[in-house]
């Protein structure tokens, strides 16, 4: 099938790192949500965690509008910082509450230490680098989760009972957002790197970031697969 458009620098990124992306998202959770085969415990332990994860990557999304340098990179995570935290994070609590926990609960999780790994490296890589270093590893989060959703919208089981989780990534309102953070990308890098940006010296440090990221988020499908 072919691949939703995310912008020229996110695909060059993904193409340069073939297997971890791969192994992201095409992961046995993954298979699990389309197929409906993954165990209900694994899929709560996955989403508490992730309810935690969204709180720091806002945070992390956030140093973007710091680190800037055009009105409207800043807009653009601004807008991602709301999808986040009123948007996203709304499946989160809801589906937690229909099960009983309720959101002081959540906020006050034990992260597991794949998900503080790869929060916190988010973190540190932003506030190393510039502002493409931040997006460069903010990627795989956000395009992954866009691309996942689109797949498994088409090829999930009717009775799934994760369908609720596939609409929240697979629908207008985060492909959208992922839209504009892919031409604001593209925007941003060109307006630093040139557009002949994967000759730069910087590029093997952004892909660098971006593939280190692809990893982190199997580890977290790994930790979400323990869970049961
Ligand atoms: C681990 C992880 N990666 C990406 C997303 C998409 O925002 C998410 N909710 N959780």
């Amino acid at each position: 099938m072919s691949t939703p458009g995310y912008g020229q620098v996110f695909a060059a990124l993904r193409d340069g790192c073939p297997e971890q992306w791969q192994a992201y998202t095409r992961h046995a959770f993954v298979e699990g949500l389309g197929d409906g085969s993954l165990p209900r415990a694994s899929f709560m332990h996955y989403l508490i965690q992730d309810y935690v994860f969204l709180v720091h990557f806002s945070r992390a999304w956030s140093l973007g509008v710091i680190k800037a340098e055009t009105r409207e990179e800043m807009q653009v995570c601004a807008a991602t910082v709301n999808a986040l935290i009123n948007h996203e994070m709304a499946l989160h609590v809801r589906t937690c509450a229909g099960l009983g926990i309720d959101e002081a609960a959540l906020f006050a999780t034990k992260e597991e230490v794949a998900n503080l790994a790869y929060t916190r490296y988010v973190m540190d890589a932003g506030l190393q680098g510039d502002f493409i270093d931040l997006i460069a590893v903010l990627a795989p989060c956000c395009f992954g989760y866009g691309e996942i959703g689109l797949r498994l919208a088409g090829v999930a089981v009717a009775d799934t009972p994760y369908a609720d989780w596939i609409v929240t990534y697979a629908g207008d309102e985060y492909q959208d957002v992922m839209a504009s953070v892919g031409e604001m990308f593209d925007a941003a890098v060109f307006r630093r790197l040139g557009p002949e940006f994967r000759t730069s010296p910087r590029w093997q440090r952004l892909q660098g970031r971006f593939t280190t990221a692809t990893e982190l988020e199997v580890g977290f499908w790994d930790m979400g697969l323990d869970g049961r």
